[in-house]
């Protein structure tokens, strides 16, 4: 009978194991060890979210660079997903005001790498191993406009504190004009047709200006976690 040792010592076939899951667990807990052990020392940051198309000298690619710097100035690390847009603005502003400039990026069919401001960066496969380091070692989130990816983030944080999986921290919004009608619908829409309580709404601030942003992500005032819905007593 073969044992696993010799069969393990005796391999030398095309590696189909590597192709399957019980190794992929094991690559996924890499991702968790990796990345708990790079940031754990970072001390208090934020994630910065937002389009990875905007264009270095348009207003939103000048909002993450203002962003970014106001941080750093005021002694927070910026944690962005490492890719270009917004995120590489709001990572050239943090390096900008001398800070600690972070970048958790991800294997893309059209990646294009860490964009070049990043100091600090790590490479994921797995997007929801990623996603638990911007929650894991930021105090809150700054979200500049953006698209799918953004609202991905934008939501996935909505929906840890709405169900109380992470203690309550600040979300603010940049850019009324582009989230306004996004907040619009899910008050008119979600809101009046019951499927959010109006109270969710209170997690998420919206403001215009990087300065306004920066200062209720550090000082704001942060709501208890809420229920999840309308039936408990307020
Ligand atoms: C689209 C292009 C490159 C994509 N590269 C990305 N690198 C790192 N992180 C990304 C990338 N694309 C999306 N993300 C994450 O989602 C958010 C931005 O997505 P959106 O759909 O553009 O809003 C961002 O916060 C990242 O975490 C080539 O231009």
């Amino acid at each position: 009978m073969e044992m696993s040792d010799q069969r393990l010592l005796d391999t030398k076939g095309p590696g189909h194991f590597i192709h399957t899951d019980p190794w992929r667990v094991m690559r996924i807990q890499s991702e968790f060890v990796e990345g708990f052990g790079a940031l754990s020392d970072l001390g208090q940051a934020v994630s910065v979210f937002g389009s990875a198309r905007t264009k270095p000298g348009s207003a939103y690619y000048d909002m993450g660079v203002e962003v970014g710097r106001k941080l750093a100035e005021a002694g927070v690390a910026v944690i962005t997903g490492g890719g270009p847009g917004s995120m590489e603005a709001a990572n050239r502003g943090a390096v900008e005001g001398n800070g600690v400039s972070v970048g958790l990026g991800i294997e893309l069919p059209f990646e294009q790498g860490l964009n070049q401001w990043v100091d600090l960066g790590i490479n994921f496969r797995y997007f929801f191993a990623r996603k638990t380091m911007f929650v894991k070692y930021a105090q809150g989130f700054i979200v500049l406009p953006g698209g799918l990816g953004t609202l991905d983030e934008l939501f996935e944080a909505m929906v840890l504190v709405q169900t109380q999986k992470v203690t309550s921290f600040p979300i603010v919004l940049l850019g009324a004009a582009f989230w306004g009608p996004m907040i619009e619908w899910i008050t008119g829409t979600l809101v009046a047709e019951g499927m959010v309580s109006a109270k969710d709404l209170d997690l998420i601030q919206v403001v215009d200006s990087p300065e306004e942003a920066v200062n209720l992500v550090l000082h704001g005032h942060v709501r208890a976690p809420s229920t999840n819905g309308d039936q408990r007593p307020e």
